[in-house]
């Protein structure tokens, strides 16, 4: 334990004890935004495997892995991660083989990291980290609802199958499933996107804020927490363990429920003043009946309706009932269907759902975007890949030698070259999601800052703007320059922002921010050459 302490100092961070809080990650040193503050290796971590999406155990990657011929049910890239895992495996294996072919099924990743966990604390490499494991806080078993305990005792049931240690008992490890549930970290990849589950006890010390100061990303399977706002010396790192565009309400109730505290961060307790109403009316509430008016809306003293703040138009309460169960109805039907129907009817439903919302909710609304996310990625999946892929091809072409770019006589771009995908008309859609997405982000300071989020949203937004171009030098060619110099200028902005925020929250050594680094220097050579065949 002095060890790791002593480690905590030289890095410029303690550990201390805060009544309201219990342990907390403190700074004996500034920290400036962009500062990486911690990072650290997970003491155990499993990917999120599932039927139909498996993962490599080492590296996390979905490519070209393999099932471990031993216990058949953890996956491997290759002899490589393999290997590098192979102390603790080895332990892992023998006690999955043991188990019967049947009872395999049911080892899902929260029982694997358990069972890591346990065969970890064996090897006892690291005693400080265990110290730490048993000192994390974890959900008294008293609060805990009757459902989630009987849930708890099955996969201790099992847990307990898997180790066959007579030492440990079942309370033990559910105490321990508990603890995880608290503790554990979701391993994300650079553009947030869940890959897998890890425990990283140092990183488990640092507090929750809804207006953090710190940010924690992931570069392969290494936590790394970067600062985000000047920490001073003596001041708490604090990340957000959720996400933070929701109502004071909805933030509250995710904490107490996952966490079991009740926030006290500034944004929280702002609660019940006027710019914290607003923001809840804006985000989780109605929208006005004037399609041009963007006023919020507020229930009235006679709770008979909702009045626009803006305009005073007034919503009934019976209209909105109406349009929020239809809603519902089709919200339950797509979560009961996605699996059952094909993709063509969950996404019509979508869209019908997206249609209510739009006549419901604020503009600015979590659900509205949320439903308009499940869109994009639901219809937009393969094409966003082609778009995106064919955005980068096509620039390095363009790019490769200037004035000399694949055009037929009339100076438009040829289409052999395999630039456009077929469905293009459906682009500008997919660029007004996503702007409308952006809008939302940047909306009074639901992202404050430096959010990775924010980042990764105008990061689209650039990449969009940038196949616009493409599509409007298709249609008009080389006279219309200006013209599309405008699509570039804008893309020229979004990725300006996108690298403005993501080299704080990401650093500038990843591949991920290689290529988007490069991709902002592609967009500025290719307005220049946009220029220069204006002059001439
Ligand atoms: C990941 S742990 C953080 C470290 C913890 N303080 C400890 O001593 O182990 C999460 C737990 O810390 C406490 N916690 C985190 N942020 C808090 C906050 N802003 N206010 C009060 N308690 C908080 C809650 O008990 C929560 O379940």
């Amino acid at each position: 334990m002095e060890e790791l302490q002593s480690a905590l100092e030289d890095g410029g961070l303690t550990v201390t004890n805060l009544p309201e809080k219990g342990r907390c990650l403190s700074t004996t040193r500034d920290f400036y935004p962009g500062e990486v503050i911690i990072s650290h290796e997970p003491y155990v971590c499993v990917p999120n495997n599932s039927h139909s999406d498996s993962r490599c155990d080492g590296c996390f990657t979905s490519n070209n892995i393999k099932k471990c011929s031993g216990c058949q049910v953890v996956w491997y890239c290759g002899s490589t991660c393999q290997k590098l895992d192979w102390k603790l495996h080895r332990l892992e294996c023998h006690a999955l083989s043991r188990l019967d072919k049947d009872r395999r099924k049911y080892v899902t990743p929260s029982i694997r990291l358990i069972v890591k966990l346990y065969l970890r604390r064996k090897l006892q490499s690291e005693k400080s980290l265990t110290i730490i494991f048993n000192g994390l806080l974890g959900k008294d078993m008293s609060d805990i609802d009757e459902k989630q305990l009987v849930l708890y005792a099955q996969m201790s049931n099992l847990v307990n199958l898997i180790l066959q240690w007579p030492e440990i008992n079942l309370k033990e490890i559910a105490e321990n499933f508990s603890k995880l549930a608290c503790n554990a970290h979701t391993i994300c990849d650079s553009e947030l996107r869940p890959l897998g589950t890890g425990l990283y006890p140092v990183i488990s010390i640092i507090n929750h804020s809804c207006l953090p100061n710190a940010v924690l990303v992931f570069e392969g399977r290494f936590a790394v927490v970067r600062a985000v706002q000047h920490i001073p010396k003596g001041g708490e790192v604090l990340i957000s363990y959720i996400e933070t565009a929701g109502s004071t309400m909805t933030r509250q109730k995710a904490l107490k429920q996952q966490y079991l505290f009740s926030c006290t961060c500034p944004r929280c307790i702002k609660v019940g003043q006027y710019d914290d109403i607003e923001e809840s009316a804006i985000l989780e509430g109605y929208g006005c009946k004037d399609d041009d008016c963007s006023g919020f809306l507020l229930r009235d003293s006679d709770d008979k309706g909702f009045t626009c703040q803006q305009c005073g138009l007034v919503r009934s309460k019976e209209e909105i009932k109406t349009i929020a169960s239809e809603i519902k109805a089709l919200s339950d039907e797509s979560l009961n269907s996605t699996s059952c129907r094909n993709q063509q009817e969950v996404l019509s439903m979508y869209k019908m759902i997206e249609k209510l919302q739009r006549k419901l909710c604020h503009p600015f609304s979590i659900s509205l975007m949320q439903t308009r996310e499940k869109l994009i990625k639901n219809e937009g999946s393969d094409l966003k890949e082609t778009l995106l892929e064919n955005t980068n091809r096509s620039h390095s072409s363009l790019l490769g030698e200037k004035g000399r770019h694949n055009t037929d006589g009339a100076g438009r771009l040829d289409r052999s070259s395999g630039m456009l995908p077929s469905d293009h008309s459906s682009v500008s859609k997919y660029v007004m999601f996503f702007t409308i997405v952006f809008l939302r982000a940047q909306y009074g300071g639901i992202y404050p800052g430096f959010h990775p989020l924010l980042g990764l949203q105008y990061y689209t937004c650039g990449k969009l703007e940038w196949w616009e171009f493409y599509k409007l030098y298709l249609l008009f060619s080389i006279p219309c320059m200006l013209m599309l110099l405008g699509d570039t200028e804008n893309a020229i902005k979004s990725l300006t922002k996108a690298v403005d925020i993501l080299r704080i929250t990401h650093g500038t050594s990843s591949l991920f921010m290689k290529e988007l680094l490069m991709k902002l220097e592609e967009a500025h050579a290719e307005a220049s050459y946009k220029l220069s065949s204006i002059d001439d």
